[in-house]
């Protein structure tokens, strides 16, 4: 029998592919989309896959194969510390399969904390680099190790000391790294110096490429994808010259050096001319998007906005709220795209809500301007929800963050409720929601278990009512249709159906309350009024007949509706102006 591993070390894709001579489960093959190894036991035989000698879980299977696969237990053993077992069944066998990650890329963190910045910005060098290290574990790095350095100010060659430079040197040679990462941006000059004083076996990166990678691993729509490669193109553009210094190394010759400036300044009109291609198709994108959003204003269903720090739990929240089925994980940047999706809340008021992307410190300015269309659309939300995890140590510091990020986008002005989310997840659940009750406009959730959320959606009713208008309408029963619609999109205070149509008090948004315009009740009353008199007139010669009195209840009506006119205008919402 061949080494499985000859066979079993496949990506993905080939996975799915029929190994000669093995039955490939087709189920196993839809693993994360990192290369693996895969190795499977069917039933009680080992004629088919085998796993590795040195994992306890499956020390018998090993022995078997080992003593029939020298070789192969070898090559098992090296990737045994990967392994991990998954029970599946397939045509009526049970399989025992064995994935193997391949070795992931090691890297090795760098961090720095200014000197001058400690403690002003909460988030300090080492919760910084934990969170790196998440970013590099979600775009499929393993890590190593860190280190950080205080400083007064960042080496503007190095971006840290030269002694430090020698220290990491060394920390990468002995854990095994081959990627170094700094929490910052270098400029390309650091870039450059550091790869010189690091070696060339050793890939630098940055944060901001780091989260420019997740993203464009991530992106699904085409916008989505088009945006991120834009962010990296503008990232790239001043760094080209790395491949300038590469060939000048290369070389040694004066010549060679002048074909490779030349080199360069042909690149970089290849990408500027691909940046041109890319803003003209994101434009086309967003025309269509544009148009969408026009639609969705002429129907004045409000927009509530789910903003906040990556992993806040603002998809799991959207989910929960409306059953959808957008993809929440405990992974950084899982959601790209903008998803909206209908809520309907319990007084049948009806409203949208857009899960957006999430924000971290140090947002590389590059993305923020390539997400600036998609995130504008927040600038139009009646209500956002800032939604904090507030389990994370560092939640304050990721508040900070997000308002910063609200505030660059223009956006403090629209009404903010905070949703303090994970609260299942504290430590002290009570006293969370003792602070929360304190603060004004927060809210205290659990998207997860449920907890919290029937007053959330109370309170979002509330505060959109804030945003409205409040209305006082007479609606004849022949634009019944009017009625529904204040219902789906506003805030209903009474309707009661009266001899002239259905009146209605309610807060409804600006748009609606400019077509309601003519039914405000002075009009209406106007109308109610002619009514009224040919009532009255009849029911003057019923009485004369009868002997008896008008209706009175109409007659109530239409005098509460006449002093309500007589009294000037309608009220107007604390936000909006209407010009009445
Ligand atoms: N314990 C607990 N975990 C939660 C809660 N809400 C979300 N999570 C978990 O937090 C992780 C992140 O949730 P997401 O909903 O993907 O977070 P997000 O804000 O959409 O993240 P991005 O899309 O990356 O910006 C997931 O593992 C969720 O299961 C909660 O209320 N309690
Ligand atoms: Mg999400």
């Amino acid at each position: 029998m061949a080494s499985c591993f000859a066979h079993g070390r496949v990506s993905v894709g080939a996975a799915q592919q029929r190994v000669p001579g093995r039955c490939a489960p087709q189920k196993l093959a839809a693993r994360p989309s990192r290369p693996f190894s895969l190795l499977a036991r069917s039933g009680d035989g080992w004629e088919d896959w085998s796993d590795a000698p040195d994992t306890p879980r499956v020390a018998n299977g090993a022995a078997a194969a080992a003593v029939e696969e020298p070789d192969w237990r070898h090559e098992v053993q090296g990737l045994a510390k990967n392994l991990r077992v998954s029970k599946d069944s397939e045509g009526g066998t049970d399989w025992d399969a064995f994935y193997a990650d391949e070795e992931r890329e090691r890297c090795f963190l760098v961090g720095v904390q200014l000197k001058k910045r400690a403690g002003k910005h909460g988030y300090g060098v080492q919760e910084s680099l934990e969170e790196l290290g998440r970013l590099a574990d979600t775009a499929g790095l393993e890590v190593t190790g860190s280190t950080f350095q205080m400083l007064e100010d960042v080496n503007p060659r190095t971006y840290i000391g030269t002694g430090k430079v020698q220290e990491i040197k060394a920390a990468v040679a002995n854990t095994g790294a081959t990627t170094v990462i700094f929490d910052d941006e270098l400029s390309p000059g650091q870039l450059r110096n550091l790869e010189r004083a690091l070696g060339e076996d050793v890939r630098l990166c940055d944060r901001t490429a780091l989260i420019l990678d997740i993203f464009s691993q991530r992106a699904a729509t085409r916008e989505g994808k088009l945006q991120v490669e834009l962010a990296q193109s503008e990232y790239q553009l001043p760094r080209l010259t790395r491949m300038w210094s590469h060939l000048e190394r290369q070389s040694g010759s004066g010549q060679v050096k002048g074909m490779g400036e030349k080199q360069i300044e042909v690149d970089r009109r290849l990408l500027k001319g691909r940046m041109a291609r890319l803003r003209r198709d994101i434009e086309e994108v967003r025309t269509h998007r544009r148009a969408y959003r026009e639609r969705r204003a002429a129907a004045p269903i409000p927009v509530v906005a789910l903003v906040g720090y990556t992993n806040a739990g603002k998809s799991t929240l959207l989910n929960t709220l409306t059953a959808a089925d957008v993809l929440a994980e405990d992974k950084l940047f899982a959601t790209l795209d903008p998803t909206t999706r209908r809520v309907e809340l319990s007084g049948g008021q009806v409203l949208l809500m857009t899960d957006t992307v999430g924000f971290i410190q140090k947002l590389p300015t590059q993305l923020v301007a390539a997400f600036r269309a998609t995130l504008e659309e927040i600038k139009e939300a009646s209500l956002l929800l800032h939604v904090v995890d507030v389990s994370h140590p560092s939640a304050a510091a990721q508040i900070d963050a997000v308002n910063g990020v609200l505030a660059d986008l223009g956006v403090e002005n629209v009404p903010t409720l905070n949703v303090w989310n994970k609260v299942d997840a504290c430590a002290d659940p009570a006293v969370v929601r003792a602070v929360a009750e304190r603060r004004e406009q927060t809210v205290c959730v659990s998207g997860l278990t449920g907890e919290g959320l029937s007053e959330l959606m109370e309170r979002v009713s509330a505060k959109l009512q804030d945003s409205m208008v409040a209305v006082h309408v007479l609606i004849p029963y022949s634009q019944g249709e009017l009625v529904d619609e204040i219902h789906r999109t506003g805030v209903v205070g009474s309707a009661e159906f009266g001899a002239a149509g259905t009146e209605v008090r309610a807060h409804v948004p600006l748009p609606l309350a400019q077509r309601l315009q003519p039914l405000r009740l002075a009009a209406a009353a106007a109308e109610e009024e002619q009514w009224l008199e040919a009532e009255a007139a009849a029911a003057d010669a019923a009485a004369a007949a009868a002997g008896a009195a008008a209706n009175p209840a109409a007659g109530a009506a239409a005098h509460e509706a006449a002093q309500q006119a007589a009294g000037g205008d309608l009220q107007l919402g604390q936000a909006v102006q209407l010009p009445l």
